[in-house]
């Protein structure tokens, strides 16, 4: 459900082996594009898509199948999620991001609109076009029933797709969400050549943001540390190939927010999870300059004036 880059990957790593997929695009142009190009020249140019894929615009057509995963942008899930039969079949969540206006984490979100339905979450390093040319990545596979997310692994493992199984939702969510805004924050320190020491420093800061934050939200320190949270850290905070830290190069260069938001065609989650990222945290009472700087950014703030802030903070312990 959803043809961007990551779905189509997805979908196309799924139906490498002839297994039948379906994949749900919201645009019907799109949908006959890739029906009659076999491939998606939009969102993943560069892969050649199995003859197993049936591309459709029609969401009841999801309605038989064994298991539907969700790849909107995480602000659009709950709409999308709301027109999808509920046939109580599993939903795999694949989006990386926090619910505006609710603070919610995205299987909270599913389980709303879909009760009936067993929830997991997949997320870990992975870049779309990678998964699509059949390279080896590991994910997590996260479901807080170890029997809902054993057979799901297993369903879904590929040669080049391995999957850990985790029983912790929310530590598999928060790594992804968090990591998203970090990469913003690296690609400034490259934007505006703050050098790689910088870039490390930010990095090893930012995961103890994102571990404070995750362990006030009930998340475990082992699924930060593992693939969703410090491995997804680490490929896209060290990548332009990441969308986010692209964003950041742009914003470090001290191009308006507004300019470079407008300009894109895909998405930059980020960008949309900095402002919740920022309310979860205060909410939760939980310190964290690094988004927070990457919030002020976005909203316009000097990038100067920015890392100042950040340097001339009072000196404290090392640790989370
Ligand atoms: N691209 C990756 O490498 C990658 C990897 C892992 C996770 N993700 C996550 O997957 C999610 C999707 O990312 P992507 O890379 O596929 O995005 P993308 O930018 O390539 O494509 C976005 C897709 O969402 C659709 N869309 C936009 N607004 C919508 C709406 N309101 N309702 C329904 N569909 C809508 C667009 O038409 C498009 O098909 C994000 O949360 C992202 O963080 C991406
Ligand atoms: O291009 P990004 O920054 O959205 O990152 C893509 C994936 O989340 C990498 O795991």
């Amino acid at each position: 459900m959803g043809a961007g880059a990551w779905g189509t990957a997805l979908a196309q790593v799924l139906a490498a082996d002839g297994t039948p997929v379906r994949l749900w695009a919201r645009d019907p142009a799109l949908v006959a594009t890739i029906a009659a190009e076999r491939r998606n020249p939009v969102y993943l140019p560069t892969a050649a898509l199995s003859e197993a894929i049936r591309p459709t615009a029609d969401l009841d057509d999801l309605a038989e199948a064994e298991m539907v995963l969700v790849v909107t942008p995480a602000q659009a899930m709950r709409g999308v999620l709301r027109q999808l039969p509920q046939a109580g079949m599993p939903l795999i969540l694949c989006s990386k991001g926090i619910e505006a206006g609710t603070m919610k984490l995205l299987h909270a979100v599913a389980a709303e609109e879909h009760p009936g339905s067993p929830i997991a979450v997949l997320s870990g390093p992975t870049f779309a076009h990678e998964v699509a040319a059949g390279l080896p990545t590991a994910v997590t596979l996260a479901a807080a029933d170890r029997d809902v997310a054993g057979p799901l692994a297993r369903r879904i493992k590929r040669p080049s797709l391995r999957p850990y199984v985790s029983t912790d939702v929310a530590g598999a969510e928060i790594g992804g969400a968090v990591k998203n805004v970090l990469a913003i924050a690296c690609g400034v320190v490259e934007g505006a050549g703050l050098g790689q020491n910088a870039r490390a420093a930010v990095i090893a800061r930012g995961f103890a943001e994102m571990t404070r934050f995750g362990l006030a939200r009930g998340a475990r320190a082992e699924t930060l540390a593992g693939l969703s949270g410090l491995g997804d850290l680490v490929l896209t905070c060290s990548s332009t190939s990441s969308r986010n830290y692209s964003l950041g190069v742009g914003l470090g260069r001290g191009e308006p927010a507004t300019a470079l938001l407008a300009d894109r065609r895909t998405v930059a989650e980020g960008a949309f999870t900095a402002p919740v990222l920022h309310d979860a945290a205060a909410a939760a009472g939980v310190d964290m300059p690094v988004a927070e700087a990457v919030c002020r950014l976005l909203g316009g703030a000097n990038v100067g004036a920015v890392i100042e802030a950040l340097l001339s903070r009072p000196l404290r312990e090392e640790g989370i």
